[in-house]
């Protein structure tokens, strides 16, 4: 079973925070002088993380980041046309960020802020457990009034982050601007406390404006409240047209007109670092939705890239890794 869009649509258009990812590998003291709980992610000023930054033992590997954007980057990976809707300071970082986005394949259409562009801490401690310092920064200044339609010419999906549902303004620009493009729209769903935290405007936006909804165990439990995950997932398509359970090493379940689709997970559940793992399966997914897959396939190449980007620090893929990935593509898809 494939879905279908027009021919001139092939665009994935993803829209969320633009983020750069500082990546440093410290001991748990490090953590332990700073006081900050482990595994967690804490919103933070950016003179916070300009103190721990210079408190690392090594300078931090900067790269990229933010959900959205990492899904956008995995689409430019893959060969599919690419672009990240955000808003970047004016200064180094934001460079940084633009430059990375292009050599990955990924179209910016970024705004720009007179504000530091926004940073992510990410300090990933010997048990592979990554502990986050978020300055949003610019990224957090993106307006209602700057989303247009221009945003989504050639779109085939326009992939939303979570997180915008802190900005309800700012996500119902987003979606409209996105319908009116004809574009189906894609939401996952980032995190159970952004579903709880948003309950009354999910409610009110899901039914009229999203196609595909993406949530893992946690994210559907919060949105359905049930717990058995067949029902779960059939609550979470009640209004949409494909939903996606993800069930991380036990693979993921697809619905689409009632029927389920269930994808296996890859590899031997070992995991590096787990972060950017949903956003790199979206990635996939997307892609292969947009590419007429079945959603059986769609849906091994989601897995594929999620595991990939496990065996990394970093919301990144190696090389070699893509290199794997593509293996399941065109030539060889009978084999996903
Ligand atoms: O979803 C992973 C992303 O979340 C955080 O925002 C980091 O930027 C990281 O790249």
């Amino acid at each position: 079973m494939t879905i279908s869009f027009e021919p001139d649509r092939s665009a994935i258009v993803c829209v969320g925070s633009a983020l750069v990812d500082m990546l440093a590998g410290e001991d748990d003291s490090f953590l332990e002088t700073v006081g900050a709980a482990k595994g967690g992610m804490t919103l933070v000023e950016q003179t916070f993380i300009d103190d721990l930054v210079s408190k690392t033992a090594n300078p931090p590997t900067v790269v990229s980041g933010g959900s959205a954007c990492n899904t956008a980057v995995g689409v430019g990976c893959l060969g599919g046309a690419a672009r990240f809707v955000g808003k970047r300071g004016e200064d180094e970082l934001g460079d940084v960020f633009e430059s990375d986005l292009v050599a990955q394949r990924v179209e910016p259409y970024l705004f720009r802020s007179a504000s530091p562009t926004g940073r992510v801490l990410s300090v990933i401690t010997p048990d592979a457990q990554r502990t986050m310092f978020t300055y949003l920064g610019a990224s957090a200044e993106m307006q209602p009034g700057e989303i247009t339609r221009k945003c989504f010419d050639g779109a085939a999906i326009v992939h939303v982050e979570g997180y915008l549902l802190f900005n309800p303004e700012l996500m119902m620009a987003v979606l409209k601007a996105g319908k009116a493009s004809g574009a189906r729209i894609s939401l996952d769903l980032a995190s159970f406390n952004v579903v709880e935290e948003s309950r009354e405007l999910l409610n009110d936006i899901v039914a009229d404006y999203i196609d595909i909804l993406i949530a893992n165990e946690d994210e559907a439990f919060a949105y359905t409240g049930i717990k058995d995950e067949a029902s779960s997932l059939q609550e979470l398509g009640r209004n949409t047209e494909i939903a996606v359970l993800k069930t991380g090493p036990r693979g993921s379940m697809i619905l689409y007109k009632g029927e389920i689709t269930r994808v296996e997970a890859l590899g031997d559940g070992c995991a590096v670092d787990t972060t950017g793992a949903g956003d790199l399966w979206a990635a996939g997914f997307l892609f292969g939705l947009v590419n007429g897959y079945s959603f059986t396939k769609s849906g091994n190449l989601g897995s594929a890239c999620g595991y990939e980007v496990c065996q990394l620090v970093g919301a990144k893929v190696e090389e070699a890794g893509w290199q794997r990935i593509k293996q399941l593509l065109p030539e060889n898809t009978e084999n996903i």
